[in-house]
């Protein structure tokens, strides 16, 4: 799995990367533009002049070498100088320069000054930028700010710091796209940043996992690649037995299709065995919706028998502190914490340390900032869900776009699968469904939490690619075996 390093880390990365295999820094160069085009060439653009700002750095360098291939593909591309002197430039960036194809218009920054329409691609800084934007350089960033048409940033968009968060006074170069290298820079995965970043692409440029592990940090992002392995295989004799009994708790009037939602989806991803343990006087609901699980209409006392429970979705807030505390003393293994079950906790504190360890909870930002406090940004909500994490040995899945997943031992893992489509509700309680069917097939509650993270958020993208902004959590269920595929076949 690759880690999140620092901005300043990314010039050792690409030096030990360079060294270990015998290539060039423009070569590395050369594999990210070549990146980038290939993106691009996928997006299907047409028919519009594209303008490329280039700075001085490696980030320009970048930019230069995508002009020199569009220009090649037959764009009509100019680029945009925005640096003094070609002396200044890097020695990639040079290199870059001087390959420009006479096809290429240039033009100087101050000769361009004035908005026009097209395809827009923002390589003046990358993560080389150091603290404010100099006064210089806040006229381009206006400019590109004013200009009309797609936008797409270079690595990041220039102005924004690799940890830094872009706050309304800042200026920054807006974009619709942010194609960055290697791994997701911070602050491209800060929900602050959104509007500044626009769409999330990761392009490869050939750096190993293994070389990452040679920095410090606690910070990784979890890829398709990472998943098969995390996965359990089952064999020809599997009974329904190994594939988990499990618990559901929740549901109350009028807010029964939460329990139904979940347990759908535990049934999608797996589950053996799916018993509801809901109000009796709604036994219907579930009998009749999902007729795959088993219903229970009074509180068990015998819990031993599953093998995961997961609690909370659609259970309502009142007369729920007794219960909660029986089920937290009750069972010993990890169980899943959602919605309501987090709600009484942020009202009852005192039940966090009776939480068995690796229970996973699933707050969204509403419901964490409750169980910790109002935090001033993201930065801060991470550390207090780490804080949290370590405090009470527990995992806790941060919902939203890049899931956050803290964990005891202090890692914190992004998730990279999901849509904005997915903002409908129920779809926390699918995911609610999914890590409890995990946890109860004998997954470890690392590995519970992050293939229910990636597959709840790989299902989302499907169904939002049919159903769009008319995706609901019912569709996300109906895509969740299509997101083993990949899996079997690894
Ligand atoms: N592993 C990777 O991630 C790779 C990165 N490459 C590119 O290299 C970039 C990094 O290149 P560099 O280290 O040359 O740095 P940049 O090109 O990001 O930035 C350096 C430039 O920023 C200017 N600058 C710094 N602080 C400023 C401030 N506060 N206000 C205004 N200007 C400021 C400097 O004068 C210099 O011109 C990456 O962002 C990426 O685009 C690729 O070429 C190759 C692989
Ligand atoms: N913009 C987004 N990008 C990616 N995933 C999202 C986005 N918005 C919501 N989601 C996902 O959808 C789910 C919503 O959960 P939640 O807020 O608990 O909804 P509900 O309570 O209605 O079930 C979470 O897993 C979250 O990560
Ligand atoms: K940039």
């Amino acid at each position: 799995m690759i880690r999140i390093l620092k901005g300043d880390a990314v010039s050792k990365l690409d030096q030990m990367h360079c060294k270990r295999i015998g290539q060039s820094s423009y070569e590395l160069m050369e594999t990210a533009v070549q990146g980038f085009i290939h993106w691009f060439e996928e997006q299907k653009f047409t028919g519009q002049e594209i303008f490329i700002y280039v700075g001085g750095g490696n980030n320009g360098g970048d930019g230069l070498g995508i002009a020199r291939h569009l220009q090649q593909r037959n764009y009509q591309v100019t680029v945009v100088l925005c640096f003094n002197d070609e002396a200044d430039l890097s020695a990639d960036s040079k290199i870059n320069f001087d390959r420009l194809p006479e096809g290429v218009s240039k033009i100087s920054f101050e000769d361009f000054d004035f908005p026009s329409k097209g395809i827009f691609i923002d390589a003046f800084l990358g993560v080389g930028l150091k603290g404010k934007l100099r006064d210089s350089a806040l006229p381009i960033v206006d400019s590109w700010n004013k200009q009309q048409g797609v936008k797409i940033a270079v690595d990041i968009p220039s102005g924004l710091l690799s940890e830094g968060i872009a706050e309304e006074k800042t200026s920054v170069a807006c974009a619709d796209y942010t194609v960055t290298f290697a791994f997701p820079k911070l602050s491209l995965l800060f929900p602050e940043n959104a509007k500044v970043v626009g769409e999330l692409v990761l392009v490869d440029i050939g750096i190993a996992d293994s070389l990452y592990q040679e920095f410090e940090s606690d910070l990784f992002y979890i890829q398709k690649k990472d998943i098969p392995e995390r996965h359990r295989r089952f064999h020809r004799f599997s009974h329904k037995g190994d594939f988990g009994r499990i618990l559901l708790i929740g549901g109350s009037l009028g807010k029964m299709g939460a329990v139904v939602l979940s347990a759908k989806s535990a049934l999608r991803t797996g589950a053996g065995l799916v018993t509801c343990q809901i109000e009796e006087s709604e036994r219907f609901i579930i009998q009749a919706s999902v007729p795959e699980a088993m219903v229970i209409g009074e509180d068990l006392k015998d819990l031993d028998a599953f093998d995961a429970i997961g609690v909370g979705p659609g259970w309502g807030v009142d007369n729920r502190e007794k219960k909660l505390e029986f089920l937290l003393k009750s069972f010993s293994k990890p169980m899943v914490l959602d919605a309501d079950a987090l709600n009484v906790l942020s009202q009852n504190p005192e039940l966090l340390s009776l939480l068995p360890k690796n229970s996973i909870l699933t707050p969204h930002l509403g419901e964490f900032e409750r169980l910790v406090g109002s935090c001033v940004n993201h930065l801060d909500r991470m550390g207090k869900a780490s804080e949290l994490s370590k405090k009470y040995q527990i995992i806790l899945v941060l919902k939203g776009a890049n899931t956050l997943i803290s964990l005891p031992d202090g890692r914190q893992l992004f998730n990279s699968t999901g849509t904005h489509f997915m903002a409908t509700g129920g779809a926390g309680d699918v995911l609610t469904g999914i890590i409890t069917a995990f946890l109860g097939m004998g997954y470890s509650p690392e590995n519970a939490a992050i293939c229910g993270v990636f597959h709840h958020g790989l299902a989302g993208e499907y169904a939002g690619k049919i159903r769009f902004q008319g995706t609901i959590a019912s569709d996300i269920i109906e895509q969740i075996p299509r997101t083993f595929e990949f899996v079997e076949n690894s």
